[in-house]
């Protein structure tokens, strides 16, 4: 929600110096590893994170190609034009998959993005809020970790967009508490239209628990206000 396209009837150039004080303060950033990350969480987060920055031969550092994306639990309060979008946020409204307090009992993930070569992977940690089938994640809950990488990527391509179909194929179980691995591919954007691909795999990638393809559209932020 960085990017803003103008429209005649409603600006939403709205810049960060408009936003009163309070939306200024740094928020908390939960895609860090805390206690109850396990080693395959903690191990394809080291993986990716060690790919951030590349040593070069005189001891500086440089950008790598991936970049870890922050996680926040209000994001739009914090994002460039904040004032108009807190028309529709209500105080206590949270981002979804931030709602739980309790570490690992729901949602542990974090994302990173390859722009070069336009990939986004996700690695999520299901906790045991998330149960659905016996011992196994819930459906939903995994097409919430398939919109959560695809739709971010998808606004990382285009600034602000909405899912318009999630078309999942589940091929097999995932068990409750195991870490798993998104990967998130562009395959075409054709004007307002953006159409990824991502496949949900086991931390070894030796199994395939999900295939998608997901469109979405990119709307103007005056779309989510004229339907408040
Ligand atoms: C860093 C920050 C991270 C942010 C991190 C956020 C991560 C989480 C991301 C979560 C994202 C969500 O869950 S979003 C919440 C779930 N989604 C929604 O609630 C969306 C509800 N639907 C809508 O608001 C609307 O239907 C839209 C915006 C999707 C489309 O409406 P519209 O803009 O008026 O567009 P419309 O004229 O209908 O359609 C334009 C073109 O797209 C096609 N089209 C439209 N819908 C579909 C469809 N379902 N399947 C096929 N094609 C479709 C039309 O045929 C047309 O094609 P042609 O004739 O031009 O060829």
């Amino acid at each position: 929600f960085t990017h803003s396209r103008s429209s005649p009837s409603c600006s939403s150039s709205v810049q960060l110096w408009t936003l009163p004080l309070p939306f200024l303060s740094k928020p908390r950033d939960f895609s860090v590893p805390n206690s109850s990350w396990g080693p395959e969480m903690m191990r394809l987060y080291e993986h990716y994170n060690s790919q951030c920055e590349v040593e070069m031969e005189g001891g500086g550092k440089r950008e790598g190609l991936w970049r870890k994306l922050p996680s926040y639990n209000r994001i739009l309060k914090y994002a460039t034009g904040g004032v108009y979008l807190s028309k529709i946020i209500q105080s206590k409204a949270r981002l979804f998959t931030r709602n739980i307090r309790e570490p690992g009992a729901a949602f542990e993930y974090v994302l990173f993005a390859n722009s070069e070569e336009q990939k986004c992977v996700g690695i999520f940690q299901a906790g045991h809020l998330l149960e659905g089938p016996p011992g196994h994640v819930h459906g939903g809950a995994i097409a919430t970790m398939i919109d959560t990488v695809t739709g971010t990527h998808a606004s990382m391509l285009s600034g602000p967009v909405m899912t318009a179909n999630l078309n999942i194929n589940y091929r097999s179980p995932i068990p409750l508490g195991s870490t798993v691995l998104l990967e998130s591919c562009l395959d075409k954007k054709e004007g307002r239209k953006i159409i990824i691909t991502c496949k949900v795999m086991s931390t070894d990638g030796s199994k395939v628990h999900t295939e998608t393809t997901a469109l979405f559209l990119s709307i103007n932020v005056c779309h989510l206000l004229e339907r408040a």
